[in-house]
């Protein structure tokens, strides 16, 4: 599977389009499956609230919800919005007043995790692409 994604070119649009509805199953092998996305959380969740520019908005989360936040953010990133149950996210984020610069802060932290990580340029690449288009139902600022 990863033969095939790296014969390709990058395709940036294309590639993710290619893939509407059905997940990116290569991405998450990448990343290690399971274990692997269990790893990727934690590294996010640990920069998450180190990072002053991000920690005002989950200060008052509790730890549970928080990881439960990456989790979903890491599943949104590989697997597309259709995996939320409940609330969907412009309800979960109406009121957060959360601003373009704080999105774009959390998918960079996730970016960069991803490839500390080990996952390819590409693969990185095209999980930033498919937050992006979640930009508008989380920003409100
Ligand atoms: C594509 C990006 C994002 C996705 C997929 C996502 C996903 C989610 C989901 C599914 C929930 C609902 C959780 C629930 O109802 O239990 C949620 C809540 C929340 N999100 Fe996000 N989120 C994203 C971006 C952000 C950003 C950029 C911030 C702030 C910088 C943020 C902060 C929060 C906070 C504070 C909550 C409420 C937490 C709680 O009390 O349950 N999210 N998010």
């Amino acid at each position: 599977m990863s033969n095939r994604c790296s014969r390709r070119p990058v395709g940036r649009e294309s590639r993710i389009a290619g893939d509407e509805g059905g997940g990116m199953p290569e991405l998450y092998d990448e990343v290690g499956g399971p274990d692997g996305v269990r790893t990727a959380v934690a590294v996010l969740y640990r920069r998450v609230v180190a990072d002053d520019e991000l920690a005002p908005w989950f200060r008052d989360v509790d730890l549970d919800r928080l990881q439960s936040h990456q989790r979903a953010f890491l599943t949104a990133a590989f697997g597309g919005p259709h995996v939320f149950g409940g609330r969907g996210l412009i309800e979960a984020h109406a009121g957060l007043a959360i601003t373009d610069a704080a999105f774009d802060r959390i998918v960079e932290t996730l970016m960069t995790s991803l490839a500390d990580l080990g996952v390819r340029h590409e693969a990185v690449a095209a999980v930033g692409e498919r937050l992006e288009r979640l930009r508008d139902e989380v920003v409100s600022a």
